[in-house]
């Protein structure tokens, strides 16, 4: 059997004394989405950023695409997109001239960086400062920068954060077409009504431990209606 897209075995995070993450396992397969599920402060963005390798898990390992990062950490970047949290831009940059710029990093020609801004509703606004640009707006010209490439691979820190109403059905529509090609996806999120909606799979976290796991389809089996809520709620113990 082909191992799965993604696999990271027993990843930890501590910083001095501190334990950010305690040992986790993720697995995922080709065109599967998962969300990662918690509070502030449960530890979503650092298995975001342990997975993306901008952060050295201090345990366990990641293979991404049979690409292991310790090894061969050019060829494993080249499968994954990430979508940060935040992102301070230069002052001065158009939206074009932001995305042009990461589109060079990763060999994508002017014609992708077009499409990129039509797909996230951009493309009249490409000339304009992205320091202007509502949050809304900038999760969008982030959100393009981490499919410019066609990574298998899309790690999205709080995604939806600042959509309105038109762009979060977007964003799910968006999402299950790249789904649909292939494309796993690993989001974060606080709202589990945006987790119910677009993910296949769900981890919750609390205080950066796993404390339960499971497929959507299970939970709507389990608990009906809000099956997110009930079943954070049940793995909280309440
Ligand atoms: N560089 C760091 N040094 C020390 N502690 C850190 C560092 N980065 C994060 N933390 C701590 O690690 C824990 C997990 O943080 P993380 O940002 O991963 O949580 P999160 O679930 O993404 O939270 P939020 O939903 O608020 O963004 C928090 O207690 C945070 O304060």
């Amino acid at each position: 059997m082909a191992e799965p897209l993604l696999v990271a075995d027993g990843i930890s995070k501590a910083i001095k004394k501190s334990v950010l993450v305690e040992p986790i396992d993720i697995k995922l397969d080709r065109g599967e989405v998962l969300a990662l599920c918690g509070g502030n402060g449960a530890g979503k963005s650092t298995i975001l950023r342990m997975i993306a390798g901008i952060m050295r898990p201090s345990s366990g390992s990641v293979r991404l695409n049979g690409n292991d990062w310790t090894r061969s950490r050019a060829e494993y970047s080249r499968q994954l997109g990430y979508m940060p949290d935040d992102y301070s831009f230069s002052p001065g940059l158009t939206a074009m001239e932001a995305l042009s710029f990461w589109a060079a990093l990763r060999g994508v020609g002017q014609a992708r960086v077009l499409e990129a801004l039509e797909l996230v509703g951009l493309k009249d606004k490409r000339s304009g400062k992205v320091q202007t640009f509502s949050k809304g707006m900038r999760q969008r010209l982030l959100f393009a920068q981490a499919i410019l490439a066609e990574p298998p691979l899309l790690l999205m820190d709080e995604p939806t954060n600042g959509l309105d109403p038109y762009w979060m059905d977007e964003f799910v529509r968006l999402l299950g077409e790249l789904k649909k090609r292939g494309h796993a996806v690993v989001f974060s999120t606080h709202q589990l009504q945006t987790a119910e909606e677009i993910a296949d799979r769900v981890v919750f976290l609390i205080d950066g431990r796993k404390c339960g796991e499971g497929s959507v389809e299970s939970y709507r089996k389990l608990h009906g209606e809000h099956p997110l809520h009930s079943a954070f709620r049940a793995a909280l113990g309440g």
